[in-house]
């Protein structure tokens, strides 16, 4: 519990463009220390909706971490360490299908991973090992009922998100060639995104719920884009469209917080005690 007293029930990840949930002023910032360093900033625990929540910019004050240097491992034992049940993501995507425009609310249900770890450690997806043997059960990534509650939610407040949708992640922090954009639509993928992967993983792992919600902001480099190319992805209008957006961003994800169930139960099929080790670790003081 941190010092308001308030007890977070829900993490929120906020993703480019989303840099505050909790009006100015709101809540209480903590730096949560970790077995595996620092966070991507302060943790913002305060309530949003008469909902206590937790939340941690991805990409930490003023977008200054790049999508492959993200500490996954850390921000979501963070998270799990203040308590929460689930994790509320927010993302910007490249959509890579023409009736994903720019604006489109997007809620995957399923995620091709293409990430090869090339960050180093921050990309490392799993906690267990060094004699602890766990395999993730892993064929929804994101939780079927937390997608279909947040698809019920934003319906409620006037928005009509594509889902289910694929999500292929990639490292980044370069954008995709033509070519790879259209391979990855190929494989099924309806959006492109750098961070959707290994945080919902090591969610799982922790036995956290997950649930995302996606804003296209461009169409990638593929065939969308080959319609019109004033879409095509260009990081400063990706962060214009994001910055217009943040109020429908912030309702979207209010709503869907307010959605995440009391009860959540959940089965990821980790043995408790293995969850219950990691959280155990000490943490490691940053110098
Ligand atoms: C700003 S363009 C690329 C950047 O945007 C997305 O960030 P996030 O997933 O945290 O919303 C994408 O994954 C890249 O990191
Ligand atoms: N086209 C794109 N590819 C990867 N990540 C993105 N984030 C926003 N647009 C993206």
């Amino acid at each position: 519990m941190a010092g308001t007293g308030i007890e977070p029930r829900i993490g929120v990840i906020g993703g480019s463009g989303l840099q505050r949930l909790l009006p100015e002023g709101q809540g209480e910032e903590l730096d949560v220390a970790t077995p595996f360093g620092p966070t991507s900033g302060p943790i913002t625990v305060g309530e949003l909706g008469g909902t206590g929540v937790a939340f941690l910019a991805r990409h930490g004050r003023g977008h200054s971490v790049a999508p492959h240097e993200i500490p996954a491992k850390a921000n979501v034992w963070a998270l799990a360490s203040l308590g929460v049940r689930a994790i509320v993501s927010s993302t910007a995507v490249g959509g890579l299908r023409e009736e994903l425009a720019p604006g489109s609310l997007v809620v995957p249900d399923q995620l091709i991973d293409m990430t090869r770890a090339r960050g180093g450690d921050e990309r490392r997806d799993t906690y267990f090992g060094a004699g602890v043997v766990e395999h993730l059960t892993f064929a929804d990534p994101c939780t079927p009922s937390l997608v279909a509650a947040a698809r019920a939610a934003l319906a409620r407040i006037g928005e009509v998100a594509v889902s289910p949708a694929t999500t292929v992640v990639i490292d980044g922090p370069r954008f995709s060639t033509r070519a790879e954009s259209r391979w990855y639509r190929s494989l099924g993928g309806d959006i492109v995104n750098m961070t959707q992967y290994p945080e919902s993983a090591l969610a799982a792992e922790l036995g956290l719920g997950y649930v995302n919600l996606s804003f296209v902001t461009d169409t990638d480099a593929g065939v969308a884009s080959a319609v019109d190319d004033e879409d095509a992805v260009d990081a400063s209008r990706v962060f214009e469209r994001l910055a217009a957006a943040q109020p429908r961003i912030v309702a979207a994800i209010a709503a869907i917080v307010a959605a995440v169930p009391d009860d959540l139960r959940l089965s990821s099929g980790i043995a408790r005690e293995h969850v219950d080790a990691v959280l155990a670790m000490a943490p490691r003081v940053s110098a």
